[in-house]
């Protein structure tokens, strides 16, 4: 199985850095011109969201942060109908300051903290949000550090909080490392292992429908602390 090798993720998230810095801050630059498939996504996302608001104990709908934001796509378009205050996190700040002006006064009024940070060295504050959406993004953190960053998401998790994740799922057991953008592709198997790392429980998992032929498979799962089930 092809890995990420730990002992050089210094130039593992460096790489990311430079490819990151030279993508346009727009739709189609933030789905690697696949823009055409925004819609469908933020469709299944909201049905996943759905699922999720029916639980017997349901998040809160008032703060959420979005994970690897970019010029907050899903903010726009999901988030902000949903939920009161949006904080985003995103580690190329050109595409944070781009987020104000994508996202128009009307959304941009909701948004909080502004975390110009990668997602390995953020750290959430202690019991501020009902969700934590992290989408493509995932598979530029080392299987380490998405371990840990997930731990410190617990600790960022209000009463009945959730944290969800949405990303590409290898179509083969191994991993795929994509030298070009600093990423790995992790097979389901393995996202499931490393959740067992940590003290959430994956309580749900759905595959998204209706993307291209051709493209990643992709799925939502939701995490919640073991200790409330
Ligand atoms: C494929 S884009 C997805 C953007 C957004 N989640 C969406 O779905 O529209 C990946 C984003 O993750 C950001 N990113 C890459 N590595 C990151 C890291 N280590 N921490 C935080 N953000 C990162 C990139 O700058 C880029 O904005």
């Amino acid at each position: 199985m092809e890995e990420i090798n730990e002992d050089n993720t210094e130039e593992f998230y460096k790489k990311a850095i430079l490819y990151w810095s030279e993508i346009p801050p727009t739709i189609d630059g933030m789905l690697g011109g696949f823009g055409h498939i925004s819609q469908i996504d933020i469709h299944g996302s909201r049905q996943f969201l759905r699922l999720i608001f029916q639980l017997k104990e349901p998040p809160g709908k008032s703060t959420i942060v979005d994970c690897g934001a970019g010029i907050g796509r899903i903010t726009k378009h999901l988030l902000s109908h949903i939920f009161q205050n949006i904080d985003l996190v995103e580690q190329n700040k050109m595409f944070l300051d781009q987020a104000k002006d994508y996202l128009g006064p009307g959304v941009y009024k909701k948004v909080g903290q502004l975390y110009n940070v990668g997602l390995q060295d953020f750290t959430p504050e202690n019991d501020k949000y009902d969700v934590i959406w992290c989408q493509w993004v995932l598979g530029h953190l080392t299987d380490t550090d998405l371990v840990k960053f997930l731990e410190r998401c617990r600790s960022g998790l209000k009463k009945d909080g959730i944290i969800i994740l949405k990303e590409n799922i290898a179509s083969s057991k191994e991993i795929e490392v994509d030298e070009k953008d600093s990423s790995v592709t992790r097979p389901f198997r393995l996202y499931i292992e490393l959740f067992q790392k940590t003290n959430l429980h994956c309580i749900k998992n759905i595959k998204q429908n209706n993307f291209p032929k051709g493209l990643y498979t992709v799925y939502m799962f939701a995490l919640r602390p073991k200790d409330i089930l």
